[in-house]
């Protein structure tokens, strides 16, 4: 993985201002087709992210937002097209430690007995080698992602016993923890309330600002200007990637939604 983009990429975005590392797209993603069978998930998706940026993900139920992460971390291969993170192939980004993954949380055991502390260690297991022995920096790294997504005193409790905001949280940490330069959310703010939601909007902001790039899918279309720097609108293929302002354009939202969402009153 490329370092990290240094003083050269503005905070709150923006093109990246020159330099060879900036100039490579965090996640590139060309004329990727995905099938479940006869199922048709993903169709010919194209769109790149610079480092630095967050970017969110907006559309239906069924329009391939999991399938598109599950792609992007290399759970699925697609069937045509090729994704790459800071030019490298997801299995390699992978193996780098260089991706973290917040899962839906359907996607998670949570009856699993293992406590908060441990899955955010889950981080560190790439620096660890084979023995996934921990030394004093992964568990300095775990307190340290623990403090900053503000879970250090219910790290001993089983991570089931979270509420649901916690529990996203606990992931991030495991992100955090892992140094993971791309972060992928899936749905981190389905079942969180406001004040979860706006604990976690910064937190991604302040990983961002540090360089970490952020690919966050969400329902929650009122959120996503003050969440994201751009948006891509998913329906099988990318109808649009703009501006958060652009994408909520009632006209925009109606390519992917077939309605007015945010004044369902007004629809013709
Ligand atoms: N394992 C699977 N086998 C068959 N079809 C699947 C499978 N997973 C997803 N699909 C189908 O692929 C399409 C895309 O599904 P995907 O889960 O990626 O959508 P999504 O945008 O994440 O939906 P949601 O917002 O409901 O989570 C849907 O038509 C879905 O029914």
């Amino acid at each position: 993985m490329p370092s990290r983009p240094g003083p050269g990429l503005g905070p709150t975005g923006g093109e990246p201002r020159g330099g060879a590392a900036a100039s490579v797209p965090a996640i590139a993603v060309e004329n990727v087709t995905v099938h479940y069978g006869d199922v048709r998930a993903l169709d010919a998706v194209n769109f790149s992210i610079a480092p630095g940026r967050i970017c969110g993900l907006i559309g239906m139920n069924g329009s391939g937002k999991s399938t598109l992460f599950r792609t992007i971390t290399g759970m699925i291969r697609p069937d045509r097209g090729t994704v790459t993170l800071g030019g490298m192939t997801p299995a390699r980004a992978r193996s780098a430690g260089a991706i973290g993954y917040v899962p839906q949380s359907e996607e998670v055991d949570w009856a699993f007995p293992i406590s908060v502390r441990d899955v955010v260690m889950m981080g560190r297991y790439g620096h660890m080698g084979p023995t996934r022995r921990a030394r004093a920096a992964d568990r300095a790294a775990v307190a340290e992602a623990l403090e900053r997504v503000e879970l250090t005193d219910l790290a001993d409790r089983q991570i089931g016993q979270l509420s649901g905001g916690q529990k996203k949280r606990a992931f991030v940490a495991r992100g955090i923890a892992q140094g993971a330069e791309i972060l992928l959310l899936d749905e981190p703010f389905a079942g969180v309330d406001k004040r979860s939601e706006a604990t976690i909007t910064a937190l991604l902001r302040q990983l961002a600002d540090d360089g970490a790039t952020v690919f966050v899918s969400t329902h929650d279309l009122n959120a996503l200007p003050a969440l994201a720097d751009e948006a891509i609108l998913l329906m099988r293929s990318v109808i649009m990637h703009s501006t958060p302002t652009e994408i909520l354009k009632p006209t925009n939202l109606a390519r992917a939604f077939g309605l007015d969402v945010l004044n369902p009153g007004t629809a013709p």
